[in-house]
């Protein structure tokens, strides 16, 4: 028995790639590469270069390497290009998404893990907000994933496959010994973007709104560690293994830090001041996002590792050092 992870050579999935190998669970990876990296995945893990959405490559793979659930990460991530271009995140989002399960119940894959995201909840009523809040994403991108968790629910009933959706929040950091991370060119996420001020690969950084009504005037989010996250997805399906019911969770630790506080946590770590600007607020930006985690808390074993902020900067900070010089050997 194997788990087929698409995506898997991305950023969030090459993280739960090496967990599931280090577990000792049997891994297969589609990827089509187009933001991920091959160089991503440990020695030995067999690499399928082409698309989720293609049906006849997916159904080889499930019979090659008798995969007996799937988790599922390929997808289109960026919010503002969704805004630009809503048709490709329907398509690689949603579309690709419905192939896949098309392959998957053909083939008899019962288990199934999908990667979502708290942009499903909009700008939520509630913080820190639960898993039954309303859904109202403010994006395309939101709008694609809340589709295709819908799409998943009617698909379990119909065939009796069973899922576990996660809702990430904000993802970040890097392994903590550094093998692998985020190195998606032309990453906007704001860890990323600190980390990159703070080896000095930009001369300065902005913080997007100090005029919210919140303790500092930034906005605020719940950071989860990269290899915490990766660590629900093993959590998850054990869940799975031992017959649990299909379930939507967040993925955070419950607690949120400021924009101001998360580049305060950079500077600590690096031990280095660089220049930060303050600028008008981002279009599309929710003031605080804060995950309600008793459910993911009483559904799965799960147990949080590096949900110290300094820590997740930490770890960015070590990745992006041995990118940088990697980058400047090449
Ligand atoms: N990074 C975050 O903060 C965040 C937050 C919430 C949800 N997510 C979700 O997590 C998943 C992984 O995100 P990530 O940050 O690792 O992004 P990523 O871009 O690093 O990873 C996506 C991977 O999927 C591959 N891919 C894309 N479309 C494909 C397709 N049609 N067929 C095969 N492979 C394809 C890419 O090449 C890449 O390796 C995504 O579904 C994303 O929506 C991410
Ligand atoms: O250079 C920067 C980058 C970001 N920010 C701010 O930092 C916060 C977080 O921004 P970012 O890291 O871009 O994440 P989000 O916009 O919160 O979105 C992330 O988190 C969502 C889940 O909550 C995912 O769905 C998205 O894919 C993922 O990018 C926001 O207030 C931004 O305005 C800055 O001030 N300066």
């Amino acid at each position: 028995m194997s788990v087929l992870v698409t995506g898997g050579a991305g950023y969030i999935g090459s993280h739960t790639v090496l967990a599931l190998v280090e577990a000792g669970i049997r891994t297969v990876v589609i990827d089509n590469l187009s933001t991920g990296f091959s160089t991503a995945l440990p020695e030995g893990v067999p690499l399928f270069i082409g698309d989720a959405a293609d049906e006849n490559l997916v159904e080889g793979v499930i019979a090659a390497h008798d995969v007996s659930a799937i988790i599922h990460f390929a997808g289109s991530v960026v919010v503002p290009e969704s805004m630009r271009d809503p048709l490709a995140y329907y398509r690689n989002n949603t579309m690709t998404t419905r192939n896949l399960l098309n392959a998957a119940v053909k083939c008899n894959v019962k288990n199934f893990i999908f990667s979502s995201t708290a942009a499903v909840y909009g700008n939520p009523d509630q913080i820190p907000v639960p898993e039954i809040a309303p859904t109202r994403p403010l994006s395309p991108y939101g709008s694609s994933k809340l589709m295709t968790e819908i799409m998943l629910h009617d698909v379990a009933t119909a065939y009796g496959l069973n899922y576990v959706v996660l809702r990430y929040f904000n993802v970040a950091g890097a392994d903590p010994q550094a093998r692998i991370g985020l190195q998606t060119v032309g990453a906007t996420h704001l860890l990323k973007i600190a980390v990159e001020a703070a080896t000095g690969q930009r001369a300065k950084m902005e913080v997007f709104g100090t005029d919210y009504p919140t303790p500092d005037g930034s906005c605020i989010r719940d950071f989860i560690h990269v290899t915490d996250l990766a660590q629900a997805h093993l959590a998850a399906l054990a869940y799975l293994d031992q017959g649990g019911d299909s379930v939507t969770l967040n993925c955070g630790y419950g607690r949120g830090y400021s924009v101001l506080e998360t580049i305060e946590a950079v500077r600590r770590v690096c031990g280095r001041q660089f220049a930060v600007q303050m600028s008008p607020r981002r279009n599309g930006d929710i003031m605080t996002m804060i995950a309600d985690t008793a459910r993911i808390g009483r559904t799965l074993d799960w147990t949080p590792r590096y949900a110290e902020l300094e820590t997740i900067a930490a770890h960015a900070l070590a990745w992006e050092e041995k990118l940088l010089q990697a980058r400047e050997a090449a």
